[in-house]
């Protein structure tokens, strides 16, 4: 099967769809021509005030900020002009490059509102999505806290929980794939921090540009819906490591290895629901182009791991931490060889090591591409981190993909001992709308 995220909502870029700054750094002249679309107009003079402020001085905030510096840093990217197309095939946010901050959150339709109201949301919505990850503002009355920048990868994402059917009398358009997910042995969930009618997910590599995304969101849905539940999390920033490397989670972990690859042939029918679904659980038409989103908040109980020496920490997952190699050796992209036993006659990588139990090959070829959020929500009652994982994990179908996985760490991951799963959500991702759609049009108007 062919790639298709490389042809999504991306321009003809291999990276999901991410125009990068840093891979195609533009020459000075033609930032400082506007080049780039901010909503003032002139990120590009901006935008190379910023990189040339760090070298050769500037007036203002940038002069000063230089001034307070010893030595300027050679910068490592421009971030602000990566933009993420829209429109597309797939919605963005899905195969996009992971960005640096993210805001989960789910809307419950108002009391009364029903299918033509969530229309009605849903053109706003997108009308108003589309020129902020452009760089541009929001419609109306902007709020002006990302007026000086560009888009910074911001892309929003909309999805439909199973309440939403009934909320809009389209049942018969339900997918199978939404039913409730099976209650694991482990779960800790919040009801009140679960599900939801609507999903939104935030993303930019700028922690301005997401707010600013969100609240223009929020304030859209109006009298429509209501805020059921919000998680805002973050990731490494790009250009924070000297070459492109897999991200780590708050347990210090290489986290992200075994992911599919866009450029895995794989990939598009694995992650994405197909143009022609066949079989009796298939999705329905509408879903053709999308995905499954399962959403867990997962609370990491640090003190507890950090306690533990680095070698127990590693066979926990069974991959070195310091690199994510396998505990059988190579780097991070050799297999893992599951048969190899130490000295002691032990595997070394232990029967119960997550690596070895949520693989693909353990679990009927169940893929799914995990694309989470850390969160750091300060400290609980007991004075302990309310920290973790906002695990999102997307794929063509949840009953092929996370719940068979979920179900065979439920029954003896070595991590569980370490996690807790606080709440739950799962939605269905339409694909994405082409210009002059709003973003569902195709459910919506079936
Ligand atoms: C049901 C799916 C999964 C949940 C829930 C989950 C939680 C979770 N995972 C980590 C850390 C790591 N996971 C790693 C690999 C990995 N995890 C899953 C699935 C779930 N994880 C899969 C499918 C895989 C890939 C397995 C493979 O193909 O090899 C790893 C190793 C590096 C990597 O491949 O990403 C780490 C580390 C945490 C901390 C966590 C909950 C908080
Ligand atoms: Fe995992």
């Amino acid at each position: 099967m062919t790639d298709t995220s490389k042809t999504t909502n991306s321009a003809g870029t291999d990276d999901g769809g991410r125009h990068r700054g840093e891979e195609h750094p533009a020459p000075a002249d033609a930032r400082a021509s506007g080049a780039r679309v901010s909503r003032r107009g002139v990120l590009g003079a901006v935008g190379a005030g910023a990189v040339g402020g760090l070298v050769v001085g500037a007036g203002g905030g940038i002069g000063a900020y230089a001034a307070t510096r010893p030595a300027a840093p050679t910068p490592l990217t421009h971030l602000g002009s990566d933009a993420v197309a829209f429109h597309g095939t797939h919605q963005a946010g899905i195969s996009t490059p992971m960005q640096a901050v993210g805001h989960l959150v789910a809307f419950d339709l108002a009391p009364g509102a029903g299918r033509a109201e969530a229309i009605a949301l849903l053109r706003r919505w997108t009308a108003c999505a589309a020129p902020m990850t452009e760089g541009r503002p929001a419609p109306g009355h902007d709020t002006d806290v990302a007026l000086d920048e560009g888009p910074s990868a911001l892309t929003v994402t909309f999805g439909f929980g199973r309440s939403f059917f009934d909320r809009t009398g389209l049942v018969k358009q339900r997918p199978v794939q939404l039913d409730p997910l099976p209650a694991f042995s482990s779960d800790h969930l919040d009801p009140a921090r679960s599900d939801g009618d609507l999903w939104i997910q935030v993303g930019s590599d700028d922690a301005l540009v997401a707010f600013h995304a969100l609240r223009a969101l929020q304030k859209e849905a109006g009298s429509t819906a209501r805020v059921r539940w919000l998680m805002s999390g973050f990731n490494r920033s790009p250009g924070a490591t000297a070459h492109p490397m897999t991200m780590r989670n708050l347990m210090g972990q290489v986290d992200g290895t075994g992911n599919p690859k866009p450029s895995e042939p794989r990939f598009g029918e694995e992650i994405f629901v197909p143009a022609k679904p066949h079989g009796t659980l298939a999705s329905p038409a509408w879903m053709a182009g999308g995905s499954y989103a399962v959403v867990r908040r997962i609370r990491m109980l640090l003190d507890d791991w950090e306690s533990m020496p680095v070698g127990k920490q590693e066979k926990v997952i069974g991959r070195r931490k310091s690199d994510g190699a396998p505990l059988t050796g190579g780097t991070e992209d050799t297999a893992m060889a599951l048969t190899k036993k130490g000295p002691d006659g032990e595997l070394v990588i232990p029967a119960d090591a997550h690596a070895r139990i949520a693989q693909p090959s353990a679990n009927g070829g169940a893929a799914m591409l995990r694309r989470s959020y850390s969160y750091n929500d300060g400290l609980r009652g007991d004075g302990k981190p309310d920290a973790g994982l906002l695990f999102v994990a997307w794929q063509a179908d949840p009953l092929k993909g996370f719940v068979p996985v979920q179900r065979k760490l439920d029954r003896g991951d070595a991590l569980s001992a370490f996690i807790r799963h606080e709440a739950s959500g799962l939605f269905a991702v339409p694909a994405g709308a082409a210009k002059g759609e709003y973003v569902g049009q195709r459910l919506m108007e079936s």
